[in-house]
């Protein structure tokens, strides 16, 4: 058995990213819409593709360069250099082959560049978790390995818990810290401010859908009522 690895969990931004892709098979399609949906500038290096990703090349979503990994590529030293890289941010090894991946993977880590592995996560810089979206709320779920089957499992308990109301929820939540932000510059004072908006009964009112949106005047009238609050 191997440790448990320490990860560390982060969220990227990948907008006008340039990510690589090694291989064109159905992982390399699932990498390659995460990373889409992220805002990524996506290269596929791969002899074929699916024909998910063929639509996406004919589509000019992602740039195609059909042959097999060279030596170099990571680096855009290679074909890649004809799509415009100067340094890929991230990167995905998914081809069929071990040792290939394995290739892409050691180059990669000593260019900088954070890479995942798709058939040993032991060679990942970093791996990808199940994901539940609700708007701003991003609940993301890993086993460190232990796979995919239970990870499902756990992430549909998380849909459950976290219903579609949390969509409203988080934004209104978003929508007010901004106003407090601009309205009060006292630290603490914002923080009783932020801790006060937190206690707000909210998600309730949304589940019951008797929640209206909080126009200007409302916000103004309740940052006022609050903000003179001795705690
Ligand atoms: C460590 C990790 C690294 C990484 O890839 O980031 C990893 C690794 C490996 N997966 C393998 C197999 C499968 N992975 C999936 C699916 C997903 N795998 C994902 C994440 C991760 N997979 C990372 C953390 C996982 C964790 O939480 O523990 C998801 C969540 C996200 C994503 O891939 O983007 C996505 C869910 C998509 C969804 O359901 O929505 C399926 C099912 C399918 O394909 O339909 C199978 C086949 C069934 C099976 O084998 O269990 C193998 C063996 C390969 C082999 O033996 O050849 C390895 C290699 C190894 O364990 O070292
Ligand atoms: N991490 C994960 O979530 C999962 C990982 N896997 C592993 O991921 C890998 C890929 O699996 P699939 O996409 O299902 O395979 P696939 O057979 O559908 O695709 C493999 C792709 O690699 C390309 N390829 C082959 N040699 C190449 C080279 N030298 N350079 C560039 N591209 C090359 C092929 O053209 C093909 O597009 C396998 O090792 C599999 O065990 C499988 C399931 C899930």
């Amino acid at each position: 058995m191997s440790d448990i690895i320490p990860y560390v969990p982060v969220m990227l931004d990948c907008r006008n990213q340039h990510c690589l892709i090694v291989g064109g098979g159905k992982v390399a399609e699932r990498k390659a819409r995460n990373l889409l949906r992220g805002g990524a500038i996506i290269t596929v290096i791969s002899p074929k593709l699916s024909s998910e990703l063929q639509e996406l090349a004919r589509l000019d979503r992602i740039h195609w360069i059909a042959r097999h990994y060279e030596s170099g590529d990571v680096l855009g030293s290679t074909g890649a250099e004809r799509s415009g890289v100067k340094r890929y941010f991230l990167v995905h090894a998914a081809t069929i082959h071990a040792d290939v991946n394995r290739q892409v993977a050691d180059e990669a880590r000593c260019a900088g560049i954070p890479v995942n592995v798709a058939d040993h996560h032991e060679s990942s810089s970093f791996i990808n978790p199940m994901v539940i979206r609700r708007g701003r709320l991003i609940a993301s779920i890993t086993t460190s390995g232990a796979g995919p089957v239970v990870g499902r499992r756990l992430a549909g308990e998380l849909e459950q818990h976290f219903g579609q109301e949390y969509e409203t929820y988080i934004e209104f939540l978003y929508y007010l810290r901004h106003r407090i932000k601009q309205v009060v510059q006292d630290p603490a004072e914002r923080r009783r401010l932020l801790e006060r908006a937190s206690e707000l009964d909210i998600l309730e009112e949304i589940r019951q859908e008797r929640f209206c949106w909080w126009e200007e005047p409302r916000i103004e009238e309740w940052i006022a009522q609050h903000r003179g609050e001795i705690t």
